[in-house]
């Protein structure tokens, strides 16, 4: 808004601006109500949730086959009653739907009340497992896998990894600022400060259409008008008045703009100033005075030459886009992209058409990318390599992106072969599986001293929690972008939760509660797709009305 800091003279703009109505609020985005959600139909995903279920009812709980581990079960941690319910119901759903009906028998029986707003970390006390959870330090875990090796042992709890993978960009090597034009500029951070390279005004302007006047009215008017854009206008004498645009530069000597509409010319075309008539009124009021230096924007009245305008590190929006031109700037130094190459694993997988032959479509290979570039990532290449061992390793081999995402292969099965090829081209793995649902089987290495390979579970929403817990961090920071303000509302109905990991849940976000979303199995991608973030529920689930932590998604932010 303008005017409202130094000023020579007197803006009666400005004083409009005070009077408008409807003046924005400006408190944080979360203190202010969300979009109302509309009602929602039988049909509409969020629905169930609200009226109570049906079949898909119990999908809150969603327990996908492998929270239900042996370790779980012989503990007896999951009940036996809702195992055997789970194999009744199997004849009727498929398996990813039945097993979602698995329940943890009480969800609130491990948490340990809400967790702090502020310390999003501070989670229930993960039982001791023995020396299973004794765990590795993270920049110790390159110890050699066999078979099975990403068993629950060397998981890394979901706090530290996320930890673990901003400690890792932070000991990247930065990359130089670059000066980019403007359009490839947004979404990307300022390396320096913006300082205005100009006077802002530049010039004296006017702030209305009207006359430029010099001296008390009435004011004989000169015929040739001054139009925005026009260089130096004559002086005007005493008075003189002179038909201005807006954004005109107004001559020397003008001591106020009269609005068009506050002026009349009389017979003798001569300029009188005029009050406007009040709403009704047939009466044209008097002559008032003409305050001097309205309807004016002095030189400099927003930033002198050299004004530091923004700080480096704020991410370049539309409006800093603006700015920027405003001020003068043909390009911006930001802070690189950092460049991502996403290798596609799977012979699985089809690009398009419909599944058939036990091929499924790659539902990673659309997402990933546009997602990634919404972290702040340039994606150099997407490449489908199959379930092909020496591809992968020559993909990895000559990589030169910062960060290298793979997609499935991060398990033990016969063609998971990312692991092997870690060890092949000597990566540290500095996170082994992380204690998260979905996802766990996720991890994080560094390929090289400038160079990091995320492996993503194939499972489509597994991907999306081994995006958000480690490549987001990673990304981040790479990217010199700053943390997100945690923050927390409460959950609407219990969330379910695994008994030693945390669980991320899809959620529409309301006003002052979030919902959880059904559909959220790690094969399934029709909760996230209706979501406005992931909750984090921590290890014992959560109680109706605890608050939970949220991970926004990035395109519900500035992107
Ligand atoms: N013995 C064990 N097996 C598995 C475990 C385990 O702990 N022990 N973990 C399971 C979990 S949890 C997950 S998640 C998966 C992760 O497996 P991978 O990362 O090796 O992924 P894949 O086996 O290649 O694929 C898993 C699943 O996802 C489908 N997929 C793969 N890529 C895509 C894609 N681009 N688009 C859509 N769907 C994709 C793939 O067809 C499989 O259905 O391992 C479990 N196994
Ligand atoms: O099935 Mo897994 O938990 O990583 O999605």
């Amino acid at each position: 808004m303008t005017g409202r800091g130094v000023r020579g003279r007197l803006d009666t703009e400005d004083r409009d601006e005070k009077e408008a109505p409807g003046v924005a609020d400006d408190s944080g985005r979360r203190d202010g109500p969300r979009e109302a959600r509309p009602a929602r139909g039988p049909g509409d995903p969020r629905g169930g949730e609200r009226d109570g279920g049906g079949r898909h009812g119990a999908e809150r709980n969603d327990v996908d086959r492998h929270d239900v581990d042996r370790d779980d079960v012989d503990r007896g941690d999951v009940d036996r009653d809702d195992v055997d319910r789970h194999d009744l119901d199997r004849h009727d759903l498929d398996l990813e739907e039945a097993l979602a009906l698995v329940r943890d028998p009480d969800p609130h029986a491990t948490h340990s009340g809400p967790r702090s707003r502020r310390d999003p970390g501070a989670q229930v006390p993960v039982p001791d497992h023995g020396p299973a959870d004794a765990g590795p330090s993270p920049t110790a875990a390159s110890a050699p896998p066999g078979p099975g090796h990403h068993a629950r042992h060397r998981a890394t709890s979901w706090p530290d990894a996320r930890a673990i993978a901003e400690r890792a960009a932070l000991s990247a090597p930065r990359r130089e600022p670059v000066d980019v034009p403007p359009e490839a500029a947004l979404g990307l951070v300022l390396a320096a400060p913006l300082t205005a390279l100009t006077d802002l005004p530049s010039f004296d302007s006017s702030a209305m259409d009207g006359w430029a006047v010099a001296g008390p009215g009435p004011w004989d008017v000169r015929e040739e008008g001054i139009l925005a854009g026009q260089a130096e206008p004559t002086a005007l004498t005493d008075g003189a008045a002179v038909r201005i645009a807006t954004g005109a530069r107004v001559p020397a000597d003008t001591t106020a703009v009269l609005r068009s509409e506050h002026g009349r010319i009389d017979d003798k075309g001569r300029l009188h100033a005029a009050v406007p008539q009040a709403p009704g009124s047939a009466r044209a009021g008097g002559t008032p005075a003409v305050v001097p230096g309205q309807d004016i924007r002095p030189r400099g009245q927003e930033c002198h030459a050299g004004d530091q305008l923004l700080p480096p590190g704020v991410q370049v929006s539309p409006a800093v886009l603006g700015l920027a031109a405003a001020a003068g700037y043909d390009t911006l130094r930001v802070v690189p992209r950092p460049r991502v190459d996403v290798l596609i694993l799977g012979d699985e997988l089809l690009t398009e058409g419909l599944p058939k032959d036990g091929l499924i479509r790659d539902a990673l290979g659309p997402m990933l990318p546009p997602w990634l570039h919404a972290l702040g990532a340039e994606v150099v290449a997407v490449r489908r390599l199959g379930d092909d061992a020496e591809a992968l390793f020559d993909a990895v081999r000559t990589s030169d992106a910062d960060l290298i995402v793979t997609t499935g292969g991060t398990a033990s099965g016969p063609v998971d072969h990312v692991h092997p090829i870690l060890r092949r081209v000597g990566a540290e793995l500095l996170v082994d599986g992380v204690k998260v649902r979905p996802g766990h089987p996720m991890l994080l290495a560094r390929t090289r001293e400038d160079q990091h390979l995320v492996g993503l579970p194939g499972n489509p929403l597994a991907a999306v929690s081994g995006l958000l817990t480690l490549a987001e961090p990673l990304l981040r920071v790479l990217a010199g972008r700053a943390a997100p303000e945690p923050y927390a509302l409460p959950v609407e109905s219990s969330a379910h939760g695994h008994p030693h990991d945390t669980r991320l849940i899809p959620v529409v976000v309301g006003a002052d509660r979030v919902v959880p979303l059904h559909y959220n199995g790690p094969a399934m991608l029709r909760g996230i797709a209706a979501a406005d973030a992931l909750a984090v529920v921590p290890p014992g689930g959560g109680h109706s009305g605890q608050e939970l932590e949220l991970l926004d998604l990035p395109w519900g932010v500035a992107g």
